[in-house]
C-alpha cells in the first residue's frame, strides 16, 4: 500500500500522476488497438515540481523510429499530457532502440517496491543514499557503443587515484559489470540489505548478481523501476565519494527511476560517431536536461583503429561526436580508439587502465575520471576541493 504523502507538494505530484497514467491510458494506437500505456509504447512517466509548477516527462518507445504514424502519436500524447489540468510543461523523450520483451511480465511476488524480495525501507522512507556523495550515470542512447567499458574503467581509475568508488551495474535486459569486474557468486543478504562486492578497489554491485536474466528480462515498469531503486537503496554501500552507475541503453523507465528517486549529480554520455548513435545522444541529453540532472559531457568511442602500418582508419565517420557536443552546448571529455586490448581486458575481467595503465588508452580514462572529480571538485581521500 502507498504511504501517506508527506507535504502538499508530494500530495499534488500523487494526483497528477494519476491523472497523468488516466490521460495516457486514453490514447490509443491504432496499429494495435491498445492504449499507449498497455501497449508499452510509454516506457516510462514521471511529474516533478519545480518552481515554475508541475511538469511531466515521458519516454516513448515507438516501433521502427521516425515515421508520420509514430510523428502523429507523439504529438497526441504531448497535447493530451499539455491539457491535463495542473501540468504546466511536457517534455518526450523518444527512443527506439529497446528490445521488446521476451515474454510478459510476471506478476510481482512482494509488490512493485521490492522486486528483489528484500526486507529494506522504501525509498520514500529516507535520504536513498546516505554516505555518497556522489551518484554519476554512465549512458548512451545506443546499445553497444563501450558504456559498459567506460563505466568499469572509470571506476578502476577514480579508486586507483585514491576515491571511496562503487558502481552499479542497472542494466536489468544485459547486465556486464560480473564480467567486467570478475564478480563471482550471488549477492549476499545480510539484515535485510545486500553487501556490495568488492574489486580492484571498487564496491560493486549488478543486478545480474541478484536475479536471473531470463528473469529480469522479462520485467517491465514498474518491477524494473523497483529493482532499480533497490540497486541503491537496499545495497550497504557505506562511505563513497563516487558511484557509477551503467545504465541501460536507450531512455526508458531505469533512467526515469533513477533521475527522480537517486540523487544523480551529473550524466556522462558516450557514443560512436556513427550516425544512427548521434540521434540517440541528442534524445538522451534531452532526457537528462529536462529532469535537471546535468551533462558532464560526451565521450567519442572506437573513433578509429590503428592498422599495422599504423595508420588510422576511421571505421564510423568523423567529427560527428564533437559537432553534436558543440550543437548541444556539451563538453566534449576524450576520445578514445577502438582497441581490440580493451576487449579482451574486458573479457578477462580486469579494467583496461589496470590492465595496461601506461597504454595511451589508459591515460586518456584517467584523464576523463580527473576531469569529472574537477567537474564535481573531488579531491581524494573523501574531502572536497
Ligand atoms: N574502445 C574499445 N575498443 C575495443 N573494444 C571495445 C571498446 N569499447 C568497448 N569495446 C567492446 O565493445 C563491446 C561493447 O561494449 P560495452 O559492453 O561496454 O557496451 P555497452 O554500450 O555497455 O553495451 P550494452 O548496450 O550491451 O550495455 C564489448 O565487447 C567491449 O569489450
Amino acid at each position: 500500500m502507498q504511504e501517506p504523502p508527506k507535504s502538499p507538494d508530494e500530495a499534488q505530484k500523487r494526483a497528477l500522476e494519476t491523472r497523468l497514467r488516466a490521460a495516457l491510458s486514453g490514447i490509443i494506437d491504432p496499429r494495435t488497438g491498445k492504449d499507449v500505456l498497455t501497449g508499452g509504447l510509454v516506457t516510462g512517466h514521471a511529474v516533478r515540481m519545480t518552481d515554475t509548477g508541475a511538469k511531466a516527462t515521458i519516454t516513448l518507445e515507438l516501433p521502427g523510429g521516425p515515421g508520420q504514424q509514430n510523428d502523429r502519436l507523439s504529438a497526441e500524447i504531448e497535447e493530451v499530457v499539455r491539457g491535463i489540468d495542473g501540468i504546466a510543461d511536457v517534455s518526450i523523450v523518444q527512443t527506439s532502440h529497446r528490445a521488446a520483451p521476451k515474454s510478459p511480465a510476471p506478476k510481482p511476488a512482494g509488490g512493485h517496491s521490492n522486486p528483489l524480495g528484500l526486507g529494506g525501507k522504501t525509498a520514500e522512507e529516507e535520504r536513498p543514499i546516505p554516505g555518497v556523495k556522489h551518484v554519476i550515470a554512465i549512458a548512451s542512447g545506443k546499445g553497444g557503443v563501450g558504456k559498459s567499458t567506460l563505466a568499469a574503467n572509470l571506476a578502476a581509475a577514480f579508486a586507483q587515484a585514491g576515491f571511496r568508488t562503487g558502481i552499479v551495474d542497472a542494466d536489468i535486459s544485459g547486465p556486464s559489470l560480473p564480467v567486467l569486474f570478475g564478480l563471482k557468486g550471488r549477492g549476499e543478504f545480510r539484515d535485510g540489505k545486500i553487501q556490495p562486492m568488492e574489486a580492484h578497489g571498487v564496491k560493486a554491485m549488478s543486478i545480474g548478481l541478484l536475479v536471473s536474466e531470463e528473469k529480469a528480462v522479462a520485467w517491465r515498469g514498474p518491477m524494473v523501476m523497483g529493482a532499480v531503486r533497490q540497486l541503491f537503496t537496499d545495497v550497504h554501500w557505506g562511505d563513497l565519494d563516487i558511484l557509477f552507475v551503467d545504465t541501460p541503453p536507450g531512455t526508458g523507465d531505469a533512467h526515469l527511476t533513477l533521475l527522480q528517486k537517486i540523487p544523480v549529480s551529473g550524466a556522462v554520455i558516450i557514443s560512436t560517431p556513427q550516425e544512427m548513435a548521434l540521434a540517440d545522444v541528442r534524445r538522451g541529453a534531452a532526457l537528462f536536461t529536462s529532469m535537471d540532472t546535468p551533462v558532464l559531457g560526451i565521450v567519442e568511442n572506437m573513433a578509429w583503429l590503428t592498422l599495422p602500418d599504423g595508420s588510422r582508419q576511421k571505421l564510423f565517420g568523423e567529427g560527428g561526436v564533437a559537432r553534436t557536443a558543440e550543437a548541444l552546448g556539451l563538453d566534449m571529455l576524450a576520445t578514445l580508439p577502438l582497441e581490440p586490448a580493451i576487449a579482451t581486458a574486458s573479457d578477462a575481467g580486469r579494467p583496461y587502465v589496470l590492465e595496461a595503465p601506461h597504454s595511451d588508452s589508459a591515460g586518456v580514462i584517467r584523464d576523463i575520471a580527473v576531469q569529472i572529480a574537477a567537474k564535481l571538485a573531488l579531491v581524494p581521500g573523501g574531502g572536497d576541493a
